[in-house]
């Protein structure tokens, strides 16, 4: 190596240094259909509206709703990438307001099957993103099936969607006592914030998190942090129709204020990480540890 090269090289390794790694969240719920690819597009539009750069990293493998909110197709996936040699720039795609989002398709089931030099691969092409996002949100699939839980697990901070349906906070609480049971969790590494989403009231939001935060921190030994509410508001609904997030198409509904003040609060706290667990590439070798990669 020349001089030359080399000072571009020092240079180059500076520029990467002075970038901050990327915010990795996981947005998840103990079941479907309470609201959780909303909560990941409504916030991705939120902190894009704060200057920040968003990708979403679309995990709900078999439910891709991401790119149905946006009304986008893909030309590639995940799997293009993995398996059909595309680069990280081909398979992002554009959402509205500067979004970028990545549909996972069927390359997110098949993660936890990696040999080594898939692994290396995957998690050299995603450290990609460092250079390019300031936050990456991952909409996981919903339930405890293992393939959510090595998301969340390798998740430094994760939202859980739940709405006051019974069956709702009996399938969060589910979800938490597998999270709680998988190999290598660690409480002190995972923030779990809930978001009472279809609320009728403020009120009805914080019993809701009360309840569910009481037996979890009791029984599973973990903190849940209340991020917030978002009200049963049929411009969500009406907004969906269009194939529109709320935040873009009505930005003064109830539902999008909310969203607005829960990514400020967000963004008003560090993630608090340890260092080989920090940014993009800390999250995809914490994924594959077992792997020793
Ligand atoms: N606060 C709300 N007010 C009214 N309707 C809502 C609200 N939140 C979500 N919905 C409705 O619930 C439906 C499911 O929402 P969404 O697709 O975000 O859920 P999900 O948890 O991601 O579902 P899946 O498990 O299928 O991925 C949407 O069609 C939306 O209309």
């Amino acid at each position: 190596m020349d001089q030359a090269e080399n000072l571009r090289k020092i240079m180059q390794q500076k520029e990467e240094q002075a970038k901050e790694a990327a915010r990795v969240i996981a947005v998840t719920s103990g079941k479907g259909g309470v609201g959780k690819s909303s909560v990941s597009v409504n916030l991705a539009i939120q902190f894009a509206r704060m200057g920040k750069s968003v990708v979403i990293l679309d995990a709900d493998f078999g439910l891709a709703n991401v790119e149905v909110m946006f009304g986008v197709i893909p030309k590639y996936n995940l799997s293009d990438l993995l398996y059909n040699g595309r680069e990280l720039k081909e398979i992002i795609c554009e959402g509205p307001e500067g979004i970028q989002f990545i549909s996972g398709g069927s390359g997110i089931a098949n993660l936890a099957n990696f040999d080594k030099e898939q692994v290396k691969r995957l998690i050299n092409k995603m450290t990609e993103l460092e250079k390019i996002a300031d936050i990456v949100i991952i909409d996981t699939g919903a339930g405890i099936n293992p393939s959510v839980m090595e998301f969340l697990i390798s998740s430094p901070e994760t939202i859980l969607v739940t709405t006051p349906e019974p069956t709702s906070v009996t399938d969060s609480y589910a979800l938490l006592k597998a999270l709680s049971m998988t190999e290598g969790f660690q409480g002190k590494n995972t923030t779990v914030k809930m978001i009472a989403n279809r609320v009728s009231d403020a009120g009805e939001g914080k019993n809701l998190y009360e309840k569910l935060s009481m037996v979890v921190s009791k029984f599973l030994n973990i903190n849940i942090e209340f991020l917030g509410v978002i009200p049963q508001d049929s411009y969500i609904t009406k907004a969906i129709m269009k194939q529109k997030p709320v935040s873009i198409m009505y930005p003064n509904a109830a539902a999008s204020k909310q969203f607005e003040a829960i990514a400020k609060k967000l963004s008003g706290t560090q993630q608090d990480v340890s260092d080989s667990r920090r940014g993009i590439r800390g999250y995809f070798k914490n994924f594959f540890a077992k792997k020793n990669v």
